[in-house]
């Protein structure tokens, strides 16, 4: 369980999101980053999107994690409320393979930045990995714990042999 304060908040805007979205937040534990993850929406709960978005800041969120798929327009509307920097994560989705969340969260107006992450799973461990590292340049066991973490990957992939 996560009981440390949430310094990252990873928000998502349908439950069918959090198969993606769970590598982000595997990522925050193993590295000691304290989260919070929630289900908003921009399309079905823009109240508590506004909510959310504009008390971000003040509940001390440093990073904001927002993954959508389809009509993607979680993470730019959050960043439109908020100055938390927003990572994007485009979920895939069934009728276009996520074509169309990675175009919606990628393509925003000068002005309101989201960064963009891969489709998939693999767009949702690398936010959260992104994310480590911001709260990393402020948490010095952060920056450890995300070091350690680099190091065994690299040995992992060293060691693996190519012949089976
Ligand atoms: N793109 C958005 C937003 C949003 O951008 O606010 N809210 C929900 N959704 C997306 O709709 C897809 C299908 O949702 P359901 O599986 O609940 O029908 C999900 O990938 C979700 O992110």
């Amino acid at each position: 369980m996560n009981t440390q304060k949430p310094v990252v908040g990873v928000i998502m805007g349908s439950q069918s999101d959090w198969d993606t979205m769970k590598e982000a937040t595997e990522v925050l534990t193993a590295l000691g980053v304290g989260f919070e993850a929630k289900i908003v929406s921009a399309h079905r709960t823009p109240k508590r999107l506004v909510e959310y978005a504009e008390t971000a800041a003040d509940r001390g969120l440093k990073v904001i994690v927002a993954g959508a798929g389809g009509a993607a327009h979680l993470p730019g509307m959050v960043a439109s409320m908020t100055a938390v920097p927003v990572l994007g994560v485009p979920v895939e989705s069934k009728a276009l393979s996520g074509m169309d969340s990675l175009l919606s969260i990628a393509q925003m107006p000068g002005g309101v930045p989201v960064g963009t992450l891969a489709i998939g799973k693999a767009g949702a461990k690398n936010a959260g990995l992104l994310a480590a590292s911001i709260i990393a340049l402020m948490d010095d066991q952060v920056a450890e714990k995300l070091t350690a973490w680099r190091t065994a990957q690299s040995d992992a992939v060293a060691a693996a042999p190519v012949d089976q």
